[in-house]
């Protein structure tokens, strides 16, 4: 249609771009890039097809600002696919379900809240040192499974005041990993989205039965919720009132006492936002510090600047993270922000465009799908001529040397409807960053690494690390 975006070259009649469906999760990760690549040198919009159905892609940050802003609806059938998993908790919504909760979500947050998560992150840290540990003889380990287990056990002790059991976060993982693969297996296989054949398949019965193990454990981390809080009343109770006075006056509320004593959420609505965050805080959170450390284990002169920064802030002790210090680890915070403009974990977010947008050079029309590439504004040559080079000094160096626009930057998204857990990732990487890095010297290479996009982008091979200990 006049002035919409030109179409990606490579269309085909009747399935349109839609055999780039045809591969696996390596390939999708290959595709996605080049289309991102195409865009930013084709005036940083496009569209392509599947079947009949129009996806535009975007690499400007300002045409990005404006469509977040316009539209926060996210009713696509990527949406649909990831929904019978999260639910429909705040990341998959509707506009006004997302509006009513996330209001309702935003203040369990705020930095009085997210600063009282410091200890836990701290003890959360040694745990995850004691499994480090484990491997320290041994020359080369995947670390995702035990970064994976720490995050998930964070989420819920910080955001749900639970613990969650081993057993159960090991059983949580495995079957939220598989129902991940089979779900974007079944997309690809387009004829499975017919009920009718999906029915007869045994991946449906493989499917469900690892869906249920998810909502079961976000039901059980409810449950202990709801005992935790009896008990709570009951001791409460017990005492005299002035100390009933003094503990409600202390208690900022986590995000799930915020749910559970706000009255307007349904049983199901309850379900959905748990089940959500626990996904949308822990696979995301854990994958960043999995890239950072082969990131980070690859380029030793980068890892050599973090631990003088250590050495320095902490007077070369072992001792807890506190607030004060959070700030001062400016290299720290700088390589971190490099991990995810390098490898941005969330390559892309969609959005349902439900009314015409003029853009700088063209016009997006109501009705289809538009994916924002985080992935290629990150890759913008706005970045400077080292933009496919990791360089956290880029964050520090004097005169700036960033680009102009400040949402250049969108590993947590932006608009209205961008990451709400950004304060608290960037807390709980640094914290748990600053314990590995001073005790141990971790070696990696990631040149060689292998990357899936299953969603959000994660290595499926290469990714090893070795660590040695340092003489502290
Ligand atoms: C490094 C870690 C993280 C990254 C890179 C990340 C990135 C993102 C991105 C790209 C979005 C999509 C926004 C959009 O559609 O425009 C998002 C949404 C969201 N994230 Fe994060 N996230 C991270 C950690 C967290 C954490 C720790 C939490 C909670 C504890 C969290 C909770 C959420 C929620 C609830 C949403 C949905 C927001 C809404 O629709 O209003 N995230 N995140």
């Amino acid at each position: 249609e006049p002035g919409e975006p030109p179409i990606l070259p490579g269309s085909l009649p009747l399935i349109g771009h839609g055999y780039m469906l045809l591969g696996d999760t390596v390939y999708f990760w290959q595709k996605f890039k080049e289309i991102s690549y195409t865009c930013l040198q084709n005036g940083h919009a496009l569209y392509f097809l599947i079947g009949t159905q129009k996806f535009y892609v975007l690499t400007d940050p300002e045409d990005i600002c404006l469509v977040s802003n316009v539209c926060v609806a996210k009713d696509t059938v990527v949406g649909a696919l990831i929904r019978s998993l999260l639910g429909s908790g705040l990341v998959f919504a509707d506009v006004p379900t997302w509006k009513k909760h996330r209001k309702l979500i935003m203040p369990s947050f705020n930095q009085q809240i997210l600063d009282g998560f410091i200890p836990i992150f701290n003890n959360q840290a040694k745990r995850l040192m004691k499994k480090l540990e484990s491997e320290e003889d041994d020359k080369c380990f995947d670390p995702t499974p035990y970064v994976n287990q720490i995050i998930l056990e964070s989420i819920c002790l910080t955001t749900m005041d639970v613990k969650l059991e081993e057993a159960d976060s090991v059983k949580f993982l495995e079957a939220y990993d598989q129902a991940i693969s089979n779900g974007i297996a079944t997309y690809c296989k387009f004829w499975l989205r017919c009920d009718l054949l999906y029915n007869m398949t045994d991946m449906k019965i493989k499917q469900e039965n690892c869906i249920r193990i998810v909502h079961e454990t976000s039901d059980l981390v409810l449950q202990k919720k709801r005992m935790k809080n009896k008990r709570n009343r009951a001791k409460i109770n017990s005492v005299d009132n002035n100390i009933e006075a003094d503990i409600k006056k202390d208690t900022a509320k986590c995000f799930a006492d915020l749910l559970l004593e706000s009255n307007v959420l349904t049983e199901q609505e309850l379900r959905h936002e748990v089940n959500g965050m626990i996904i949308a805080g822990s696979d995301t959170t854990s994958t960043v510090l999995v890239f950072a450390l082969l990131l980070i284990g690859s380029y030793p002169e980068v890892q050599e600047k973090i631990y003088s920064e250590l050495t320095e802030v902490f007077e070369g002790s072992n001792r807890d993270v506190q607030k004060q210090d959070l700030s001062r680890l400016e290299y720290l915070e700088a390589a971190i922000k490099e991990t995810l403009r390098y490898y941005v974990m969330a390559p892309f977010v969609i959005r349902h465009i439900d009314k015409e947008i003029k853009l700088k050079s063209c016009t997006l029309k109501p009705g289809n799908n538009c994916f924002f590439s985080l992935y290629g504004v990150h890759r913008h040559p706005m970045w400077g001529d080292d933009v496919e080079e990791f360089k956290p000094q880029r964050w520090l160096d004097s005169p700036s040397r960033l680009p102009a626009n400040a949402n250049a930057f969108m590993a947590f998204s932006v608009g209205k409807r961008n990451c709400i857990g950004r304060a608290y990732a960037m807390m709980t990487m640094k914290i748990l960053l600053s314990h590995i890095f001073r005790q141990y010297r971790v070696l990696a290479d990631h040149s060689n690494m292998k990357v899936k996009l299953n969603v959000i982008i994660k290595p499926c091979s290469g990714h090893l690390i070795s660590l040695e200990k340092r003489n502290m």
